[in-house]
């Protein structure tokens, strides 16, 4: 379904896998993922990045994201056969995945836009989860308009168009406890750096 949200072009489908699917491929990408841990400076001061990150794609592309650069893995079947799969439904090409590990309720990633310039203007972003649900917010730059989404595992959502110069996006923290959830965002990277 579209998101009814001014200024962006955002669509959720919550059972774009089933439960069983969505669990099996959850325990795949948390098993078998590169994961790691990076540093990131935030106002001079170098802390963890909030979660566990990996990064796929074609031939080694370079990814930056504040200041760090992952260079990417070569594809795994599992990872290969979810980008047809959101391809298909997307109609959309993607050459490259981020996938966060969010390992509870502590982790989280903060307010920004996914709008580095590799990306393009007008990017397309699929943003698979699985595992634990978790409350995404979304916050429009000029009106500060909120909105929030819960993710259910196996869902899909698609960010397009000006959704990335409008409106930024985050993951909070929570007081309770959450179980683990892994989420795939897929993009297109335009120019290697
Ligand atoms: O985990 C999510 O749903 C959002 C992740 C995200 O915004 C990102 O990696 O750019
Ligand atoms: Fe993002």
């Amino acid at each position: 379904m579209k998101i009814n949200c001014p200024d962006a072009d955002i669509e959720y489908i919550e059972d774009f896998y089933s439960a069983d699917e969505a669990h099996l491929i959850f325990n795949a990408l948390t098993q078998h993922l590169v994961w790691r841990h990076d540093d990131i400076k935030m106002f001079g001061k170098v802390m963890k990045i909030p979660r566990l990150q990996a990064w796929y794609g074609d031939n080694s592309l370079r990814y930056r994201y504040s200041n760090i650069t992952l260079t990417a893995e070569p594809w795994t079947a599992a990872l290969l056969a979810i980008k047809e799969k959101v391809s298909g439904y997307c109609r959309h090409d993607f050459n490259a995945v981020l996938a966060n590990l969010y390992r509870d309720q502590h982790d989280s990633v903060g307010w920004h836009s996914d709008d580095e310039p590799e990306l393009g203007a007008m990017p397309t972003i699929a943003s698979l989860s699985f595992g634990a649900e978790r409350e995404f917010q979304l916050k429009h730059i000029i009106t500060k308009e909120k909105m929030s989404i819960s993710l259910a595992s196996g869902s899909l959502l698609i960010m397009r168009g000006k959704t990335q110069h409008y409106w930024q996006h985050c993951l909070p923290k929570r007081s309770k406890l959450i179980k683990p959830r892994v989420n795939l965002s897929f993009r297109k990277i335009c120019n290697e750096s």
